[in-house]
């Protein structure tokens, strides 16, 4: 198949409604930039550039709706307490205000239905205010997650946040490529992975879309931690559907994510959890300590009013949000800037520490990631457009690992049965050349 049929391919995947032709000529006017074309075809065909935003709303501001710089999104969307005057960047351009431009493959990949945004202004509709919830029951009614208080015992609790305040002086601020800009993130973090477990993974990370150090080993205090939260979600997956594709087995968190937001001001902006190294609907364990913060959610697919929402979780000192599959596919989640916090922890002050528990899984290490022409791992995502390739997950360019921000076109999609059986194979394989071995 040649380059450009590929292309072509790629670009109707994604527009599955569009003729052939028009596509071909956006792709050629475009000299075969994916994300122009793809531009080029909305603007034809949506006519959705002539409405009323100033000049320097680009490309760029919009698609941090997607991504995580809070700073901008708190100057789009107003201070975390004024919920009423809450109002993402989605919710304005469906409303007309601003232009359909779609900025990134990512990005259409995870719009709604194009029939759901036809870019006639329509009447604008109140923002409904943000959701704060406090209580497990109201966190399982209406998210797909499961808020537990004082989750580990008081003492482990304790010197798990001390060491871990300890630790935080060392972590970076993370920082990756958005098209032609670095961006910063407001928080620090780093990233941790088990030493009785790390099977799987031992070296560099790339979080964010930007290599980080090198994975740290868990602390003494965090594999004690990562155990009891393991036995405690496993506990509460017992109930719980099953889908094909997310991990069957035992869920065993095997790296960490830590966070430290050293006062009320810092925080994370909207984001899904990358899935290049979960998988398909991962389960993350996020377990928080110190100061009590907010935590949000909202779902990237809104088929009705009610799924729009904005949801506010209190995340008290030693509580524990397990985020059940397919959040990430479904949702996205912050924690926005706040103006005052409701009081001090009587250990960290204004400052909170998270850690994300997550299973890599072996299946989806770098061995298994396909390489794009920048010669790095590529990102798998969902696609979450409804069609026929809705629930379906791909690779694509990590625009912005190596290239600085240019996305040089790559496409795969993955058959994640057949992945799965692959690995499976191996595995076996790999047990019966031991096992020869050892006779
Ligand atoms: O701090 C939190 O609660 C969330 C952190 C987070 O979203 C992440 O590490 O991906
Ligand atoms: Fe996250």
């Amino acid at each position: 198949m040649s380059k450009r049929e590929n292309k072509l391919d790629q670009l109707s995947a994604l527009f599955e409604s569009a003729s052939k032709v028009k596509l071909l000529d956006s792709l050629q006017r475009a000299k075969g930039n994916m994300e122009q074309a793809a531009n080029i075809y909305l603007e034809e065909t949506e006519k959705c550039l002539e409405k009323k935003v100033p000049l320097r709303q680009t490309k760029l501001e919009l698609f941090f709706h997607d991504t995580s710089n809070s700073e901008t999104l708190k100057s789009i969307q107003g201070d975390c307490h004024a919920g009423s005057k809450e109002q993402s960047l989605t919710e304005a351009s469906r409303e007309g205000q601003i232009p359909l431009k779609i900025t990134s493959l990512n990005e259409i990949l995870k719009w709604p239905p194009l029939s759901a945004s036809k870019t006639k202004a329509k009447p604008k509709r109140n923002v409904r205010p943000v959701l704060r919830l406090y209580h497990a029951h109201d966190v399982a009614e209406r998210t797909q997650c499961t808020l537990i208080h004082d989750v580990l015992p008081k003492d482990l609790a304790n010197s798990l946040l001390k060491v871990m305040l300890e630790e935080s002086e060392t972590w970076q601020r993370n920082q990756w490529w958005l098209f032609e800009r670095m961006v910063t993130s407001s928080h620090t973090a780093s990233f941790y992975t088990s030493t009785e477990e790390n099977k799987t993974y031992d070296g560099e990370v790339y979080y964010n879309g930007k290599k980080t150090e090198s994975a740290r080993a868990f602390l003494p205090e965090m594999e004690i931690a990562r155990r009891a939260i393991r036995d405690i979600v496993n506990e509460k997956r017992k109930g719980r559907d099953r889908h094909e594709f997310e991990i069957q087995e035992y869920w065993n968190p095997n790296v960490a994510v830590a966070n430290c937001y050293s006062n009320s001001r810092e925080g994370v902006g909207w984001h899904s959890d990358e899935l290049t190294y979960l998988g398909p609907r991962p389960i993350i364990g996020s377990l928080s300590l110190g100061a009590t913060r907010q935590f949000r959610l909202r779902q990237i697919q809104e088929s009705d009013e009610k799924s729009s929402r904005i949801i506010s979780i209190t995340l008290p000192h030693n509580s524990l949000l397990i985020m059940w599959p397919p959040t990430q596919e479904l949702w996205k989640h912050e924690v926005c800037p706040q103006n005052v916090l409701d009081h001090l922890h009587p250990i960290a002050g204004s400052k909170r520490i998270n850690i994300t528990f997550r299973e890599f899984r072996e299946e989806y290490t770098d061995e298994w990631t396909p390489k794009c022409s920048c010669g790095i791992p590529c990102v798998l995502k969902p696609v979450m457009r409804s069609g026929p390739n809705n629930g379906r997950y791909f690779y694509m360019c990590y625009a912005g690992r190596a290239r600085e921000g240019q996305n040089c076109g790559f496409f795969e999609w993955l058959d994640v049965s057949k992945r799965q059986n692959d690995y499976e194979r191996k595995r076996l394989n790999l047990l019966q050349k031991q096992k020869n071995k050892s006779i």
